[in-house]
Formats: structure tokens, sequence, C-alpha cells
């Protein structure tokens, strides 16, 4: 690994995010070139090595040994509705495209009447459209319980709900509870989650991110071993990145439900121009069968500048290439 990609001309930056999202206002990672292309190392800065070493594996295969074949060229995507209030959430959804969009719900306690408010404008922009959302593990079974049958009728009918409590024995309580489908998010970060989840019958259909699995091989195999419909979904990376969760998806050899790729739009920019950036056009984005080559004069727009925050990141991808912490 080590004589085929210099680590030390990795690329950082510092993208700004449209909406704060997942508590993300400036999105941070390190663009690394290898003989294949490039790849998006983008671990968020909370995560250990240990946890980390599977993202900077999914930058390398990329950059490295590229993905397996496609089985279909282009992927619907939802659109994703961070918790804004309706105004808002009715342009993100009209201006979108697509068919189906995933709304952000219970971001803080109480938030229940801007959630129903938030679906109710949703519905009205996508009278036909799929409507999933996504409480992020915040809810207890009861809440929960609660919750979905007045956001379901909301929304006008939920596609599903994606991780309504935190953990896998709470969603297979709510998923015994309610009629709405249950999607396992947080539940999945490891290869050997999806086969707790499946015992447990805690889901009935699987969010699978690429990036925190170890690259698109790894994430074929978690999917497989899950046995549940899946949904790719992205972890907020730069087209660069995007791109190998469009290589998962591309390769799936089954796949029912759009996927949360369009997330670009929650970036304020991006370092691939306009031309090749992953920007959903009538819902759909393209299956890419290599990375997009970053544009050298947005890598010198979006260069994080920081000195101290710049440091951390070369220490960060030192240490994980050091230790060989990166998957074989
Ligand atoms: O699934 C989508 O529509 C977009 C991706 C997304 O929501 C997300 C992105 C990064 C971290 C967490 C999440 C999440 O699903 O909560
Ligand atoms: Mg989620």
């Amino acid at each position: 690994m080590k004589t085929m990609i210099d680590f030390d001309q990795a690329r950082a930056y510092a993208i700004p995010m449209v909406t704060r999202f997942r508590g993300i206002d400036v999105r941070e990672g390190m663009l690394i070139e290898g003989p294949a292309g490039w790849g998006d190392f983008c671990a968020f800065p909370e995560y250990d090595d240990r946890e980390s070493a599977s993202w900077l594996t999914t930058a390398i295969e990329a950059c490295t040994v590229g993905w397996p074949d496609p089985v279909r060229g282009r992927i619907p995507v939802n659109a994703t509705v961070p918790a804004v209030g309706p105004q808002v959430a009715h342009e993100i959804v009209a201006a979108s495209g697509c068919g189906t969009v995933k709304v952000k719900v219970a971001d803080h306690p109480g938030s229940l009447d801007e959630d129903i408010a938030r679906l109710e404008a949703v519905r009205d922009a996508l009278p036909d459209g799929q409507v999933r959302v996504d409480a992020n593990g915040l809810w207890d079974v009861d809440t929960a319980v609660r919750t979905i049958p007045l956001l379901d009728r909301a929304a006008g009918g939920l596609e599903y709900v994606e991780q309504p409590c935190a953990t896998i024995e709470e969603l297979a309580l709510v998923r015994r509870r309610t009629s709405v489908r249950i999607a396992a998010d947080e539940s999945i970060r490891r290869a050997e989650d999806p086969m707790k989840v499946a015992v447990a019958g805690a889901a009935d259909v699987a969010v699978i991110k690429c990036t925190p699995l170890g690259g698109v091989r790894r994430a074929l195999r978690v999917a497989e071993a899950c046995g549940l419909p899946v949904v790719v979904s992205s972890a907020l990376e730069t087209s660069v990145g995007l791109s190998a969760g469009l290589a998962l998806a591309g390769a799936l050899p089954e796949l029912d439900f759009a996927c949360g790729l369009g997330t670009l739009s929650l970036f304020a920019g991006d370092v691939v121009g306009p031309a090749r950036a992953l920007t959903p056009v009538d819902g759909y984005l393209p299956v890419a069968p290599v990375t997009p080559t970053p544009d050298p004069a947005l890598l010198d727009r979006y260069e994080l500048r920081d000195p101290a925050q710049v440091q951390w990141w070369r220490d960060r991808l030192a240490r994980l290439v050091e230790q060989g912490r990166v998957l074989n």
C-alpha cells in the first residue's frame, strides 16, 4: 500500500453545509490519490482510529483497485430533508425532482408538532411519491409506538421509519407494535451487525453505508449476509466519496428502494466540477465506473486552512497507515 499511495500528498478539505446536518456545519475530510484515481477519507472527527480504519479502507479501495462491475446504470435517490420548517421542506422537495423523500424527525425533544408540519408540507410537494422518516434512534419504545402512527397520517402514508430507537432490541419491540416498516441504520455499522438485526427480527429494511463499512466489496457482503432489502445511503461525502456508494448500489443484485445518495445538495460546494458532480437529475444518479477526479481549483478553494486542524487530519492518517490499521 505504502508504495502505491503517497499519503503525504493527501489534500485536506473543508466544505460548509447548507444546513446543519447531524451536528455538522462544515464537512472535513482528505482526498487521497492512488493508481486507480481518487478516494475520499472522511471519518467523522469523533470516531476513534479503530472505527476510522474502515473509512480509510473505502478510500484506498477506490484509488487502488476500483470497483466491481455494476448490474444497473442509474440509481433512484431520495431527497433528504433536514429538520427545517415546512416552507423550506416544501422547496427542497419541489426542487429535488426526486420521487422519494427522507425527512428528519425527532430532532429535539418536543418536536412532534414541527415534524407533523414538515411532513404535511413534504406530502403537499410530492402527492404521489414515497415519504420515509429518520429518527436517528432518538425515541424510546413507547414514544416510537405512539408517534409513528401520527407521522404516518401526517405524511399520507410512510414508506418506512429509519432507526426509531437506539438499540436492536428496541427496534424489534417497536416493529412488533407498528404497521409501518422499520429500517435499521445506526444498528448496522460493523460487518457483524446485520446478522444480529436479522436474527432479532428488528427491521424490514437495511440501510447500508458503504463508507463506514470498508468499501464496496465489504458492503456487498454485508448486504448479502443480512438478507434484507437494502437502501444504500451516504455518510455525507464529496462527489469523490459518493461514487463509492453509487458503485455499491450499482452492483447489488437487487435494489428495490431509492437510495440516500442525493446528499451533495446538503453541501455548499464540491471538489469536482459541475459537469461531473454527483447531483441527481430527475431523481437519478449515474453509476460511476471510476471516481471523478477533483478539480485542482476546487481543491484549492475548499482546502482546509486551519493549521491545527490540518495537522490533526495528517496525524490521524499517518497513525492509521503506520499501525497497518487499513483492512486487507
Ligand atoms: O439517507 C439519506 O437520505 C442521507 C444520508 C443521511 O441521512 C445521513 C448521512 C450521514 C450521517 C447520518 C445520516 C442518517 O441517515 O442519519
Ligand atoms: Mg439514518
